[in-house]
């Protein structure tokens, strides 16, 4: 076991050599490194009708028209009952129903599932996730998150960070605000038990780049557990000098209530614990609840399954034809 300033020094170390901004990835010398390297990206889009066609827009005129740097948009449709899909696709974007995919397989719900799904939807060398709730989007979370993957054979996973306001009913935005199951439950959990890991800044972040190939040797938690459970799985299937960090500026997002992110938070703390479980550092009789008692403002309680489900690397199954 490290010590803490060892794996203080470690952090350190590592954030020195693998943090970047995106202004340093200027699209024309990524696009003189891609060659014959190919890259999705992939939105993940549940009743995100008022931001995902923005989105595919601006990815499609600066990194498609404008810049040949990427070669397919995906946007999963994960269960929506508004017009995300119409607007992702009057945009430009390629959807694919998240029960569509694969859909021989019994389906499963939420985020990592659309990501999962995504994943196996498309072909490319190197797979960009971008959440479709993101507003004030530029294409530089795009460009950005590409270019240690571009320009640096060794790197093999990128994470987005940035700042995080926070903005309430009133409009205001309050800086720093922003991220509270990230900096509340998931940046203590990582500094607890993953040391080497917290260094990123925005570990629960949706936005974050990978080879393909590495993408399909780990498994998917479903829900929001998902960006969890790849940061811990990566790091053992990797190691912190193939991942690295790359400043995009500000990020401002639809924020979601207390109560849902209660849930978020449980979920990703059973992830946690199925992490521990499996590395041999926890041994119990019993598992965890999965379930949250959770009480409305009128005083009703109501007892919510927080659960996570895990698809499998997508390397283990045999791919039918049915892919989207
Ligand atoms: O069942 C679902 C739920 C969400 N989403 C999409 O996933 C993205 C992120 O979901 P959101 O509800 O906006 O999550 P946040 O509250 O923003 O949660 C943060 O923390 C989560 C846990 O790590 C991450 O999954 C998110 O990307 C990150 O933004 C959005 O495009 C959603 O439409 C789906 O596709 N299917
Ligand atoms: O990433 C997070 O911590 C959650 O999505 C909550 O984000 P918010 O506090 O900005 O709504």
């Amino acid at each position: 076991m490290k010590s803490d300033l060892e794996a203080l020094t470690r952090v350190r170390e590592w954030y020195g050599l693998h943090s970047s901004t995106a202004a340093e990835w200027p699209v024309d010398s990524l696009l003189l490194a891609k060659g014959a390297t190919t890259v999705s990206v992939v939105l993940p889009a549940h009743n995100e009708e008022s931001t995902v066609g923005d989105i595919v827009t601006a990815i499609r005129r600066d990194l498609v028209e404008r810049a040949p740097l990427v070669d397919e948009i995906v946007v999963v449709d994960s269960l929506s009952t508004d017009a995300t899909a119409s607007r992702a696709a009057a945009a430009g974007a390629r959807v694919v129903a998240q029960e569509a995919v694969l859909s021989h397989l019994p389906p499963l719900t939420g985020k990592g599932e659309a990501l999962w799904k995504g994943l196996a939807a498309t072909t490319g060398d190197i797979v960009v996730f971008v959440d479709a709730d993101l507003r004030d989007f530029g294409s530089h979370f795009v460009s950005g998150l590409l270019g240690p993957l571009l320009l640096d054979r060794d790197i093999q996973f990128v994470k987005g960070s940035y700042e995080r306001p926070y903005t309430g009913a009133d409009g205001v935005a309050h800086r720093g605000g922003g991220g509270r199951v990230t900096e509340l439950v998931a940046r203590p959990l990582l500094n607890m038990f993953w040391p080497e890991l917290s260094g990123f800044a925005q570990p629960l972040g949706g936005e974050y780049a990978a080879r393909r190939e590495v993408l399909e040797q780990v498994p998917f938690v479903t829900e929001y557990g998902v960006e969890f459970g790849l940061l811990v799985d990566l790091l053992q299937l990797v190691g912190l000098d193939a991942m690295a960090q790359v400043d995009l500026g500000v990020r401002v997002h639809t924020h979601q209530s207390v109560a849902a992110l209660g849930r978020m938070a449980g979920q990703i703390m059973l992830t946690a614990w199925s992490r521990l479980e499996r590395q041999g550092r926890l041994v119990s009789p019993e598992s965890p609840a999965h379930t949250l008692l959770q009480f409305g403002l009128d005083g009703q309680a109501d007892l919510v399954d927080v659960g996570v489900a895990e698809r499998p690397p997508l390397a283990t199954l045999v791919l039918e034809e049915d892919v989207a």
